[in-house]
């Protein structure tokens, strides 16, 4: 346990320091002013801080106040007042911004001090205990919002649920829609601090100079129109997590400066003689670009990608855990009014089809099905007469099917049943190592079928050209 004493008088320091070393474990560390204490809180996590309130001799001084405000909003320790009696109403300022007790000076000794550092040492180890069964607990089942069951699904779970516990920054990718901010979101549900902000920002959606302020914060004066003093997100998020959302198109100045403080922790507003300010929180990335495509065009920095690389979370396109698609229709058809069901050959087709906006493009198919579809019982029918590009999608659905157009859309070349079939044919024997009967079962004919060809006595003159006899 890290214990920080703060008070302007060397003696008051030596006098706690002397009663603090007997215990074990602790780990003791001392500033003489507001600015030492607020370098030191900096620097490493503090578990408590004994703060005197009035910080030097002037007997207005009422800096150990403002110090206990400061830690209640910005870091996780417990700050305690160590005060003189005849500072009540001090005593009950500091209770009320949050001080978790207070000793008096005139009072101070062993048997009163150390039973509150006790107790609070063991509420931290609970509290610390409970953050991470939690966070098991929680990802026995599937984060909120999140549907799937599949062996890709599952194995990104695991994933998420190892991520979710560290501090460090994590990386997101996958296809568009595929449920990269889900899974952002699980890893901060997940993780030890879910009560904590979420903030996010779309890194592609601003621009540049805006952007820098909005993350870091401005000065007054920083710009035109800056008036007052703002702080940014990575001051706003505390200690919780911050989304960059579409990092690739974050700006090569931000992205050394968000460089800086992923390797630093700290950072300053934008504008002049900006304080030092320490970054508290967590940085999840997502992208769909290939990050390592735009490290070699030199678009993203290359050590800003290998700080964010190391925890990556890849989250699966839809076509690659296509299982999930009948539980993921029935979720977006239970938040419409109208619970339309599918037939067992729409299923079927819709669990073929081609998916490149992903999970949101199944989403995007209820809610337009949910307006258009005649009747409550989807049909394939029902799906091929969806305007727009979601009938598109589902009505190539079939990969013979869009083998077959691509073979008609060829240049004339004659016969192109025969062509084809002797292609399959041939194929199939490679395939089969020059086996007909291996080569029979690959194409789900009889053997003869495939002696008839080979032999060239199944004459197209028969009009019989079908393998499929
Ligand atoms: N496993 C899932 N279960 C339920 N809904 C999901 C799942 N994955 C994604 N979704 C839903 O699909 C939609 C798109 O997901 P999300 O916005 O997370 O995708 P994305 O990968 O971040 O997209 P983009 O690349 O456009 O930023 C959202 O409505 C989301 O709730």
């Amino acid at each position: 346990m890290r214990i920080l004493i703060v008070d302007d008088q060397r003696s008051a320091r030596r006098v706690l320091t002397s009663v603090l070393s007997p215990m074990v474990g602790v780990e003791l560390c001392e500033a003489a002013s507001l600015a030492e204490a607020r370098k030191v809180l900096t620097e490493a996590p503090v578990d408590v801080a004994l703060v005197d309130i009035r910080l030097d001799s002037d007997s207005r001084n009422r800096d150990g106040l403002t110090l206990i405000g400061d830690i209640r909003r910005d870091t996780e320790t417990v700050p305690i007042v160590v005060t003189v009696s005849n500072e009540m109403a001090e005593i009950r300022a500091a209770m009320r911004l949050g001080a978790y007790d207070y000793v008096l000076k005139d009072e101070l000794c062993e048997e009163l001090i150390l039973p509150i550092l006790e107790g609070l040492r063991d509420r931290r180890k609970l509290e610390r205990e409970v953050q991470v069964l939690r966070a098991r607990g929680a990802l026995e089942g599937l984060p909120a919002g999140m549907v799937g069951a599949s062996a890709a699904m599952t194995r990104l779970l695991s994933v998420v649920r190892r991520v979710a516990l560290s501090d460090r920054p994590a990386l997101v990718t996958g296809r568009t829609g595929a449920g990269k901010e889900l899974v952002a979101r699980a890893l901060h549900t997940l993780g030890p601090r879910p009560a904590e902000p979420w903030l996010d920002v779309n890194c592609g959606a601003i621009p540049e100079s805006l952007m820098e302020s909005q993350l870091f914060g401005h000065e007054r004066g920083a710009f035109t129109g800056a008036d007052r003093r703002q702080d940014g997100l990575l001051t706003a998020v505390g200690t919780g997590t911050l989304f960059l959302d579409e990092i690739a198109e974050l700006p090569l100045s931000l992205q050394a400066k968000l460089l800086r403080v992923l390797e630093t922790g700290v950072f300053r507003r934008v504008g002049p003689a900006a304080e030092e300010l320490r970054f508290q929180g967590r940085v999840v990335a997502a992208t769909h670009a290939d990050l390592e495509e735009r490290v070699q065009q030199r678009a993203f920095r290359e050590d800003l990608y290998y700080r964010l690389a190391v925890l990556e979370v890849q989250v699966p396109s839809l076509e690659e855990r296509r299982e999930d698609i009948p539980a993921l229709l029935a979720h977006f058809v239970g938040r419409q009014s109208r619970q339309l069901r599918f037939t067992p050959e729409a299923m079927d087709v819709l669990v073929r089809a081609s998916w490149p906006g992903n999970v949101r493009q199944l989403r995007t198919l209820v809610d337009r099905l949910t307006v258009f579809a005649e009747d409550d019982l989807v049909t394939p029918e029902a799906l091929s007469q969806l305007p727009g590009r979601e009938r598109r999608d589902v009505a190539t659905e079939d990969p013979v099917k869009q083998l077959a157009r691509a073979i008609l859309r060829l240049p004339e070349q004659g016969d192109r049943l025969a062509h084809v079939e002797q292609a399959l044919i041939t194929e199939a024997m490679l395939l089969a190592e020059g086996n007909k009967s291996g080569a029979a079962r690959l194409l789900g004919v009889h053997r003869k079928a495939i002696e008839r060809r080979l032999t060239g006595r199944a004459e197209s003159t028969s009009g019989d050209t079908s393998v499929d006899d």
